[in-house]
Parts: C-alpha cells; sequence; structure tokens
C-alpha cells in the first residue's frame, strides 16, 4: 500500500550560512565569493527533499521563535505542516564554506537552549502524530537541554508503537539511539568508526561493523562513503540479511552539505512508494549524488535523478 505520509524532527535546526570561496586561510582574511542564508538542519532538508519528491510532510522539533520567519516561509513553500514547538531565543547560524575545489568547512554552533516544559510539550505533539503516520526521520544534533538518553527514548516508544523510525545522528545521540532500534540508522564511515572504536579502512571492516549493529536489532544500516557512494546491509530477521553497494559515477561537486539528508529522504521515499530495494537504493544513491552539483538541498529535475540512477553501478560489498 502507498504511503506518502511521513515526520522529520529536527531537533536543533540550523540557518546555514554558505559562503562560496576559492580558497580557506585560516587565521588569515579569506574573501567571500557568493553567499546565501537559509533555513536547514537536518530533518528540515530531509523534509524539503521528500517535499520536492511529492511526500505529504509533517515537521517538528524546536524553533528559536526569535528568527524564526524564513523557516516559517519554506515550510509555507513545502506545503509541509509546521508542528515545531516555539522557544525562547534565536535558532542558530551554522557556517559552511565552500572552496573551489570542492571542500567544505562547517562550523556548527551549539543552538538554542531547551526547557523542560518545551520538552513536554513535543513530546505530547510527537505521539499525537504517532496516531497517525508510520514513518519517522530523527535527524541531526541535540540542542542544550535535550538529553541523548531523552533522545532515545522517543525512538524506543515509538519502536514499541510499531513506527518505522530513521535515526541520522552523531556521537552521544547516536551512540543511545542505537540501543532503542531504530528501523534504519545512516552513519557516514567516520561516524560508523566512532561509534565502534575502530578505523574501518576498508569495506570488511565497514561491514563488521555494520554486521554488529544489526546483530543488535537494527534493521537496516546505510553506511554513506562519499564519492564511493553508499553500502547498505538489511536484515528482516537473523536469518535473511543481505548486503548492497552502490556506486555513483564521478560527478562536479559544489557542495556536499546535505548530500547525507539527501539520501536519508531517497530511502525514506523508496519505502514510502513501496519499491523494491535496489530500486529504491540506486534511486537514493542518484539522488544524493546529484545533490553535490548544488548548494543547498532540494529537487529542481526528477529527470536528472532518473537518468542518474541509470549509471548508479551495484556490487555486492566486497567485490
Ligand atoms: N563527491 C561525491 N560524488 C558523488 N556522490 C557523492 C559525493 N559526496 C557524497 N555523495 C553521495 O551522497 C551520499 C552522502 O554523502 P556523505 O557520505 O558525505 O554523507 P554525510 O557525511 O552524512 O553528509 P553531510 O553530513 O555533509 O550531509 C553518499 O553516500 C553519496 O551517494
Ligand atoms: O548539528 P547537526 O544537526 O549534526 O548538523 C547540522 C547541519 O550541519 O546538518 C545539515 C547538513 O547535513 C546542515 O544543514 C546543518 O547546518
Amino acid at each position: 500500500m502507498m504511503n506518502n505520509k511521513v515526520v522529520t524532527i529536527t531537533l536543533n535546526p540550523a540557518l546555514d550560512l554558505t559562503g562560496s570561496l576559492n580558497s580557506l586561510n585560516v587565521g588569515n582574511l579569506s574573501l567571500v565569493e557568493k553567499g546565501s542564508l537559509h533555513p536547514a538542519g537536518k530533518g528540515v532538508n530531509v523534509a524539503k527533499v521528500l517535499s520536492d519528491l511529492g511526500a505529504d510532510v509533517t515537521v517538528t522539533g524546536f524553533l528559536g521563535r526569535d528568527n524564526e520567519a524564513a523557516f516559517k516561509q519554506l515550510f509555507d513553500d513545502m506545503n509541509a505542516k509546521d508542528e515545531f514547538i516555539r522557544v525562547e531565543g534565536a535558532t542558530r547560524i551554522n557556517v559552511k564554506l565552500v572552496e573551489s575545489n570542492g571542500q567544505v568547512s562547517d562550523i556548527n554552533f551549539p543552538g538554542v537552549v531547551v526547557t523542560e516544559q518545551a520538552i513536554v510539550e513535543f513530546e505530547k505533539r510527537l505521539f499525537e502524530l504517532a496516531e497517525s503516520h508510520l514513518y519517522f526521520v530523527l535527524a541531526g544534533s541535540l540542542p542544550q537541554g535535550v538529553t541523548a538518553e531523552r533522545c532515545a527514548n522517543w525512538i524506543e516508544r515509538l519502536h514499541q508503537l510499531g513506527k518505522r523510525v530513521i535515526f541520522d545522528s552523531s556521537r552521544a545521540a547516536l551512540a543511545a539511539g542505537l540501543v532503542s532500534k531504530p528501523w534504519l540508522i545512516k552513519p557516514n564511515d567516520e561516524e560508523l568508526s566512532e561509534l565502534v572504536g575502530q578505523p574501518l579502512d576498508n569495506t570488511q571492516k565497514c561491514q563488521q561493523a555494520a554486521q554488529g549493529l544489526a546483530d543488535k536489532g537494527i534493521e537496516n544500516i546505510v553506511v554513506s562513503l562519499g564519492s564511493k557512494g553508499v553500502m547498505w546491509l538489511s536484515q528482516s530477521d537473523q536469518k535473511n540479511s543481505t548486503w548492497r553497494y552502490a556506486q555513483p559515477p564521478k560527478m562536479q561537486v559544489v557542495s556536499t552539505v546535505g548530500a547525507g539528508d539527501t539520501l536519508v529522504a531517497g530511502f525514506c521515499w523508496g519505502y514510502l512508494q513501496g519499491w523494491k530495494e535496489e530500486q529504491t537504493l540506486t534511486f537514493a544513491t542518484a539522488l544524493s549524488a546529484l545533490a553535490v552539483s548544488q548548494v543547498g538541498v532540494g529537487v529542481s529535475d526528477l529527470q536528472a535523478v532518473l537518468s542518474l540512477q541509470e549509471k548508479i553501478t551495484l556490487n555486492s560489498p566486497s567485490s
């Protein structure tokens, strides 16, 4: 059955201030050639891509009251239902400096302070949304005031309600959230390496690390490998696990910011559409590969994604 509805949760959104420059001179003057400021944050980026693809999106999390206008405008443009809890202060501004060789320096700020009262309000809203939704994408870092354990508890409760939680976070939040059995996680290779506490310098090691997580009861482990593509371990039960590896062609990189969020959105869309796994993987890989040729996220040309999808190579990871 086709299901178009999804909730994205961004506990710590951001306005991204992106500057393109020839090269960054750390500790010295750098001249930005072109700049833009746009509403973002991992869950918001996922929502934007899903909405461009045609999903019925509801967005929630915590948003600072002082600078909400750009977010409200984006949600209106996306036709998304705005269920963000408003909190005192301003949503953070994260700085992204993109050099002409494609290298990105991310300077991420801590974000607003969330009170206990706002958290209680958020919980109420989240579980109301669970009455009418199956898919939840929880993406990004935690603001001050929200502990990794609290976040893990939300995943656990959604899991117990039979919801499909797609979880993309890092550091302590990722480690705590894993215990709550999200339905799909998408670490990049560095995050996976940090999680298992060892370098993952070849595919086999990546595979072993992902298998260890699957053994703990996570059905889908998607490991993003930047320009090298995507490895996916899907395990519907202990006996049936499948490894797939998709590689994109070489792309002209403008900015990689949001590529991971676009990949998450592609996976979610494939599931919402009821596609077979290979179709979902090649589509999501093409979608994210194309995303690196632009600043910000969004799908402006679906035909270009479908053409690129035909150029995605599928292998088993050990080959
Ligand atoms: N240079 C590239 N060329 C082609 N595809 C790319 C490139 N960089 C990223 N991608 C695609 O985007 C996906 C996600 O990228 P990456 O592994 O960098 O995620 P990430 O580290 O979570 O990104 P971010 O946090 O910046 O959004 C990759 O798996 C790949 O499909
Ligand atoms: O602090 P987090 O939530 O880990 O990351 C936030 C962020 O870097 O992620 C997005 C790109 O993935 C950006 O839009 C945003 O600034």
